[in-house]
């Protein structure tokens, strides 16, 4: 189909000259050229083609940019980014150097806020609000957000203070009635008796003061466009709930939309995701959680799975689907999730609350408060560690290191492969009298054998890998594998020594006097920022027993990193196995 009305647009002005029955075409052009790209350079489909007529009809009706609309976690944003100037250059999409996958205010004056976490685009509105309201500017502010994320902590927080103001906010609720996973908790279940108007009930927005309209067809072109033109006029806060289907306009995306949230590759004509020839036989990491948890949970009755929405993505769902009375998936909500698992851990429960890297961030003062000062053996699986690839900047697991290092009573562990992961899992639930992290990456690791009689790990112990009298490099986590193929590749060796200290916090003290004694330099590695991380826990202990060797420490530099292929950007960072052989050469 030619794009006959898409190709002109180069801004919203362009989209604002189109004639009103002429935009269910250019959502056609739209939804197209959006599964076109996605089906060879991936990334998130059913979010983007969801929205693509309330897309339309936003920079239809307001004046965008200077009404200003910020998409909640903007994974759905791609019709958005297409319209504002980056059709041409959409095919890069995620790809290294290319546009972002997220709405980054860098890139574009039409993304007014930088997103990838969710939840955060009612108080990013309602604070520009309050800044136009108390700059005299007359503006709109639109926030658009899911059923999923509105169910969050902090975008309660954001109704909670916008219903009592006057600024001038509509909170746009795009119920397509599923996150990543389906939605859950009460909510939910409200927002479908609202639908269905079978029950009478008082409306929860209009009783935070919101003036509430819908639910309406978000499909619906012209009742869009009714809607927002009317709601353009209403002064205060305002909430307008359109229901939407996920996945929109591709049949298999609509049929499956957890598999279609983000699909990989796939056929633009029929749908079908493109299975790729496995190259690497080794497990996901993820898979090796799930499988081992529901192996554990088995035997051991007092094992609990806690995730906030992320059951497909942590592989917690195996453990959902086979004993559900005692796996949670609680939405998106890092903070309950933590502090429920403290919750169930005073009850004797051994709480396995897996959570990515990146989500907690989300939940720094609940690890702390509740868990780490009580002391509960929580046993936080921090999945996607690391670097997460074409994700970039917003899900990058590369501060959990340093955030929680510095955290009194709590063990962390990296394992070096599949076998570790599972057994720490083993050790732990046998209780730890203390809460532990563990971190490991996202995908595929190297051991094709992982499923070993469980063997029981000494915490704080580490682990020589490999000996040489000169030089001693000492790394954590899974990143030994490029740590072990770049000595591999060095003219020099046999001169250098491979240690996997494996638990950043307690630190194998004993081990590391050894080293220290024998090795003038040492070289830390580690995935995370070299700001507080490991190398910084070598360098304190270091420091603190007067050793006087050279350290240098290789790690995540202290930039935020953004999106490209793991390998892609392992490589920018000097972490690639080339890089790092080029710096051990030559110490
Ligand atoms: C704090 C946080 N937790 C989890 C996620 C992962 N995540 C991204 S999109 C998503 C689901 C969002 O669902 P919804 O708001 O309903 O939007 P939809 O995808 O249906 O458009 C989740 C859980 C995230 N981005 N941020
Ligand atoms: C937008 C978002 O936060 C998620 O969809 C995220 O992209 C999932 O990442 P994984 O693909 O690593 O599960
Ligand atoms: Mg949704």
């Amino acid at each position: 189909m030619k794009n006959n009305f898409l190709e002109h647009i180069k801004s919203p002005k362009e989209l604002r000259l189109l004639k009103q029955n002429e935009l269910p075409k250019l959502a056609k052009e739209l939804r197209n050229f959006i599964i076109d790209i996605v089906a060879t350079k991936e990334g998130h489909l059913g979010a983007s083609l969801g929205v693509v007529e309330l897309t339309i009809a936003l920079h239809y009706i307001f004046n965008t940019p200077k009404d200003q609309l910020i998409w909640d976690v903007g994974h759905q944003a791609y019709g958005h980014k297409i319209l504002t100037g980056r059709k041409d250059i959409f095919d890069s999409n995620r790809q290294f150097g290319g546009i972002s996958g997220f709405p980054k205010r860098d890139e574009s004056i039409y993304d007014t806020f930088g997103v990838g976490h969710a939840s955060t685009s009612i108080s990013a509105a309602l604070g520009m609000a309050i800044g136009s309201q108390l700059k005299g500017e007359d503006k709109h502010h639109i926030a658009v957000i899911g059923d999923a994320s509105i169910a969050s902590g902090m975008a309660f927080e954001g109704l909670n203070h916008a219903g009592v103001t006057d600024v001038n906010l509509l909170v746009v609720l795009n119920d397509n009635t599923i996150g990543i996973d389906p939605s859950v908790g009460a909510l939910k279940q409200y927002l479908t008796n609202v639908k269905k108007g079978t029950q009478r009930q008082d409306n929860i927005f209009e009783a935070l003061n919101f003036n509430y309209s819908g639910p309406i067809d978000g499909h619906d072109i012209d009742t869009l466009i009714l809607e927002l033109k009317r709601l353009k006029t209403v002064k205060g806060p305002k909430f307008l709930h359109v229901i939407t289907t996920k996945g929109k306009g591709l049949k298999q995306a609509e049929e499956n939309q957890v598999k279609y949230h983000a699909p990989g590759k796939f056929d633009a004509k029929t749908g079908n995701i493109i299975v790729k020839a496995e190259t690497i036989k080794a497990p996901k990491y993820q898979d090796v959680f799930g499988h081992t948890i529901v192996e554990l949970a088995k035997e051991n009755k007092n094992i609990v799975g806690i995730t906030p929405a992320m059951p497909t993505g942590s592989s917690l769902k195996y453990m959902m689907d086979e004993i559900p009375k005692r796996a949670f998936d609680v939405g998106i909500a890092e903070q309950h999730a933590v502090t429920l698992a403290a919750g169930m851990a005073t009850q004797g429960l051994i709480p396995f609350c897996n959570i990515y890297s990146t989500f907690l961030q989300r939940a720094y003062d609940q690890i702390i408060h509740d868990v780490a000062l009580q002391k509960l053996p929580v046993i936080f699986c921090l999945d996607r560690a690391g670097l997460v690839g074409e994700d970039g900047a917003t899900h990058h697991g590369v501060f959990d290191l340093s955030y929680l290092r510095c955290i009194p009573n709590l063990i962390i562990f990296a394992p070096r492969n599949e076998i570790e992961l599972r057994d720490i899992m083993y050790t732990a639930q046998f209780g730890l009298a203390k809460p532990i992290a563990i971190r490991y990456p996202r995908g595929k690791g190297v051991t094709i054998d992982w499923k070993q009689p469980f063997k029981k790990i000494k915490i704080g112990k580490g682990e020589q890998l490999k000996s040489g009298n000169k030089l001693a490099i000492l790394s954590i986590g899974t990143i030994a594998q490029n740590v072990a193929e770049a000595i591999d590749l060095c003219n020099n060796k046999e001169d250098i020594a491979h240690y996997d200290m494996r638990f950043v916090k307690p630190l194998d003290e004993t081990l590391l006097h050894t080293i220290l004694k024998k090795h003038d330099s040492i070289v830390t590695v580690e995935d995370n920022t070299i700001k507080g991380g490991f190398g910084s826990a070598i360098l304190e202990f270091v420091a603190f027993h007067q050793y006087k060797n050279t350290i240098k420490t290789l790690g995540i530099p202290d930039t935020f990193i953004e999106h490209g292929t793991v390998n892609e950007l392992q490589q920018t960072v000097g972490l690639g196995a080339i890089g790092l052989k080029n710096y051990f050469e030559v110490l």
